[in-house]
């Protein structure tokens, strides 16, 4: 069927209240286009779009009803065509007398075994039929009226059945019939009532106040209820808002944030005052990015500088140290910080040697960093950092994992496991690992340590200051968050800007690390 215009609907509507004495229409349902019935649901969009241009015009007035319409089941038609169970069975039964009484197994061949036990029984509830001679049947009346078919005849062709709720509440319980919520309308002329449905201006244009014609235009009335087109506006990614989380975190448990802004560093801060050795292969040009130009960094304090170069080479601070040669243009290189701890380090030396002396700091980030690495689904060559240091005299590890275990405790991970681990800078260093419910297994959320004397001590920091600290990336949990499975589609020409848009603000939950 297809469906009616909104103007032919419009048109009939107007026709129909021109033609009524009382200038109104009971109810909507009556109303038909070319023949075909506007009550059937998939015309009310357009009746419905229909009456409230001709309200806005005031051509009309109308109210809202909501009813039940009924439709015939499947079964239910199968009844109006050939009749209901009971009715089938009787009229396989003999007149008594008039000939053999019908058997059960003869009536299950002939009906079916569900038909004929609900025939048989509505049958006799009926005293259509009787018993006869043991399990045979035969009529006991001569005619009888198939008053299921007929009345599912009349839900049919009107939707409703006068019997009213007590026949199509017994319909519906026997699943012969359904119903369906139906909208339709009263009716009445409106205060500008006419047959034709004029085009009422929208705009008052340049031409129309030049001419004149503004006097005799009709102008469309403002609907102040209409929606209006949404806004364009921006948007922020979904790491800014994960990002965003994080820091609350951090500032709820006193944290400030350390400056993380240049990318470049050199190798000095990046990976010698931590004490990571300079054979170390991350410091590769298959891992790290090095800068071309300029190819050498401004230079560190030099009595800082000495003391470092001396940890590695010979040791001090109660350490061997390395026991191979120092390189000052190895330390002098400049590259794109692998790690966001290079600051963290920057901020340590800071600390130690502010005016004043040294006071204890909590410090965070959550920054860029950038790894020499084949991009696969959860690789880039660069990715964000969260990372967070806390300096004080007479901190243990049992302090790290109390601060780890209510950092993310804060972000819905509750069970948390700690494995030994390895970093240079750190001693001792522990993996963690939460329970993700949702993947069933424990999954690494993060790596963290006590700071190294090593590292520590030339920078000058009081002994007894022990420092804890721990990193982690950005992108696994928005990843979680917002179930985007390939990193590549994370940042970059193929993110979903639309997606971006609409992404919700989010609170981190229970496994999304
Ligand atoms: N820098 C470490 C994280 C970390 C920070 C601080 C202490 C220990 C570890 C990393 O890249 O994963």
């Amino acid at each position: 069927m297809s469906l009616p215009t909104v103007e032919e609907v419009q048109s009939v509507i107007l026709q129909t209240l021109a033609a009524s004495p009382e200038g109104a229409i009971p109810d909507s349902r009556v109303l038909a286009v070319g023949g075909a019935s506007l009550s059937a649901p998939e015309g009310q969009a357009v009746v419905k779009a229909a009456l409230d241009s001709l309200l806005s015009k005031e051509m009309i007035a109308y109210q809202q009803i909501t009813a039940n319409q009924y439709l015939p089941t499947e079964e239910g038609n199968q009844i109006i065509a050939s009749g209901s169970a009971e009715y089938r069975l009787w009229s396989a039964l003999p007149v008594k007398g008039a000939g053999e009484p019908v058997t059960i197994p003869e009536l299950q061949k002939l009906l079916g075994a569900d038909a004929c036990k609900v025939g048989q029984a509505r049958a006799f509830r009926n005293k259509w039929i009787s018993k006869e001679g043991g399990n045979a049947f035969v009529r006991a009346k001569e005619a009888v009226e198939d008053e299921t078919a007929e009345q599912l005849r009349t839900v049919s062709s009107t939707g409703t059945h006068a019997g009213g709720d007590a026949v199509l509440k017994e319909l519906v319980k026997r699943k012969l019939v359904t119903a369906r919520k139906l909208l339709h309308y009263t009716v009445q002329k409106g205060a500008k009532f006419a047959t034709e449905v004029k085009t009422l201006e929208t705009d008052l244009t340049v031409d129309m106040l030049a001419n004149g014609a503004w006097k005799e235009a009709e102008f469309k009335q403002y609907n102040f209820a209409a929606m209006g087109e949404p806004t364009n506006g921006g948007a922020l990614h979904p790491l800014l808002k994960v990002r965003e989380e994080f820091r609350q975190i951090f500032f709820d448990m006193g944290f400030s944030e350390m400056p993380t802004n240049n990318f470049v560093e050199s190798a000095f801060w990046n990976f010698d005052a931590m004490f990571v050795p300079q054979q170390h292969p991350a410091r590769e040009m298959q891992d790290t990015f090095y800068v071309k130009d300029p190819v050498q960094a401004g230079k560190p304090d030099e009595e800082y500088f000495q003391r470092v170069s001396k940890t590695h080479e010979v040791g001090g601070y109660g350490s061997i140290g390395y026991r191979a040669p120092f390189s000052r243009i190895e330390s002098e290189k400049l590259l794109l910080r692998t790690h966001t701890t290079a600051v963290s380090t920057q901020m340590l030396y800071n600390i130690a040697n502010q005016p004043g002396g040294f006071k204890p700091a909590k410090l965070y980030s959550i920054d860029r960093v950038f790894r020499n690495e084949a991009t696969d689904a959860t690789h880039l060559a660069e990715f964000h950092q969260v990372e967070g240091v806390v300096a004080d005299y007479d901190i243990t590890l049992g302090h790290l994992i109390g601060f780890m275990k209510e950092f993310f405790a804060k972000t819905g991970n509750h069970k948390l496991r700690f494995k030994p681990a390895f970093n240079p800078y750190t001693e001792p260093s522990m993996e963690i690992f939460s329970w993700h419910e949702g993947l069933g297994k424990w999954i690494e959320i993060a790596n963290s340590g006590v700071f190294r004397p090593e590292m520590l001590e030339p920078m000058g920091l009081p002994k007894g200051v022990r420092v804890l600290g721990w990193g982690m990336s950005l992108e696994r949990p928005t990843m979680i968050k917002y179930k985007i499975q390939d990193i590549r589609t994370l940042v970059g020409h193929k993110t979903d800007l639309a997606g971006v848009k609409t992404a919700a603000a989010v609170r981190l939950e229970k496994g999304d690390e």
